[in-house]
């Protein structure tokens, strides 16, 4: 009976201090992985070219060379030689045949960054037309194929918290604004006085 006791006991003892590396591993796992998201760059500016939809004709400008390190070159035919040439540098380059999985695959790892307690903003920026609906919603008739970035990342900040339940408990909200004619409005409120922003209390 002693040496069971005594057995148990140093059993009890190996697996508190496997629990215990366990979590100092996944620390170090999430510093480390924390560091390489720093390391690529706290602002990471991508560029993706839209295809020409139906109908649309070749304008003057065309895409002249999509380089694999985030050069762009952009040719006007008007303008002869050197001169019409224009290059711009980015993170990264997707071409008008990248699919929606290929441009949130470099966003996805700064989710988990957000469920590590780093601040992330994602944002599209581009003149009318220029698909940043398309980028972050995706086309009307959306298959899990087409979602944007904003389903993909909803997506993957349920999942790993579902995945992490067991020791962290997560709270999310969701806000949504429309800033337009410099105006912010709320678009979830369905009270009509409280939609300008700001809010009153
Ligand atoms: N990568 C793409 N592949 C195929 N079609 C695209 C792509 N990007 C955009 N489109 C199409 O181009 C059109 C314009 O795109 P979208 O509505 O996303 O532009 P936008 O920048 O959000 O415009 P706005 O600022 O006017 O709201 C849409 O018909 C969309 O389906």
């Amino acid at each position: 009976m002693a040496y069971n006791c005594l057995f148990s006991g140093v059993k009890l003892q190996t697996l508190a201090d496997a629990s215990e590396n366990y979590h100092a591993l996944l620390a170090e796992n999430r510093k480390l992985f924390n560091e390489i998201q720093d390391l690529k760059g706290n602002i990471r500016v991508y560029c993706r070219i839209r295809p020409f939809l139906p109908g649309q004709r070749e304008k003057r400008t065309s895409v002249e060379h999509v380089g694999e390190n985030g050069e762009l070159v952009v040719a006007d035919r008007s303008k002869p030689g050197k001169e019409g040439h224009r290059l711009f540098k980015f993170n990264k380059v997707f071409g008008s045949d990248a699919t929606q999985a290929e441009v949130y695959s470099d966003t996805q790892p700064l989710i988990r960054s957000v469920l590590d307690g780093y601040n992330v903003c994602i944002f599209a920026y581009g003149q009318t037309g220029s698909g940043k609906t398309y980028t972050m919603t995706g086309p009307n008739s959306s298959t899990k194929e087409n979602w944007g970035v904003n389903y993909r990342a909803l997506n993957d900040l349920f999942d790993i918290s579902q995945r992490r339940k067991s020791s962290i408990t997560y709270e999310i909200g969701v806000q949504m604004v429309e800033i337009y004619n410099e105006q912010v409005r709320d678009l979830l409120s369905s009270d009509g006085s409280q939609k300008k922003y700001p809010w009153q209390l």
